[in-house]
């Protein structure tokens, strides 16, 4: 399959920091094609270093219940990154936008409050034929949603790392602080 340019994901060889833990909510609701998404990210976690015990699983009925208990992860110490997954296809109301629309949002709210990346491997397609080409390994010829969520983490975790730590031990060390600090 030709490469959309839209759908280009990194190509990342970063490595996850030993020892962190990553937590996954995924709905069974369209459960084939979430845990398509759900197993190459953890293939790429893996080859990047995630240690089996520290994939951590939760499943949820549907897309909908993905926030709460995706923050309740977050709020771990223990957790360093939350996957979650779903797949919300177009109904012929709007229910399928207020799903959607609130788990986007309330995700990104969980992440904030919790200061804990959130990772939003949630497709939206029209049809199933988009969710399949969007779901599908790249193996499978599809775009691999699940490897474009697996390189988020492992991306977001290094330039949080990076924003913790970028600066320090020059001449401004020690003086005050601009902004208030973080969990991590
Ligand atoms: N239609 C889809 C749903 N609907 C179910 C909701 O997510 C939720 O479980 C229910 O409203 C009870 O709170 N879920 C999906 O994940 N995908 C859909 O397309
Ligand atoms: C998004 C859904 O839950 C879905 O089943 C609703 O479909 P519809 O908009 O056709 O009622």
């Amino acid at each position: 399959m030709a490469k959309d340019p839209t759908h280009t994901t990194s190509t990342s060889t970063e490595r996850l920091p030993q020892g962190c833990r990553i937590a996954v909510v995924a709905s069974t609701y369209h459960g084939e094609l979430v845990d398509t998404m759900k197993g190459s990210a953890r293939a790429v976690l893996e080859a990047a270093g995630l240690d089996r015990d520290d994939w951590l699983e939760v499943a949820v009925p549907g897309a909908y219940e993905l926030p709460l208990v995706a923050r309740r992860l977050a709020l771990r110490d223990d957790v360093d990154a939350v996957l979650c997954f779903g797949l919300v296809l177009r109904g012929d109301t709007d229910h399928d936008r207020y799903i959607s629309t609130t788990v986007a949002t309330r995700l990104m709210d969980a992440a904030f409050e919790a200061d804990t990346p959130i990772l939003f491997g949630v497709l939206t397609p029209n049809n199933v034929g988009q969710a399949r080409r969007r779901a599908r390994t790249e193996a499978d010829g599809g775009l691999d949603k699940g490897r474009e969520v697996a390189r988020a983490a492992i991306g977001v975790l290094a330039a949080l790392e990076r924003a913790r730590t970028i600066g320090r031990g020059d001449k401004r060390s020690g003086s005050s602080k601009k902004s208030g600090g973080s969990k991590k």
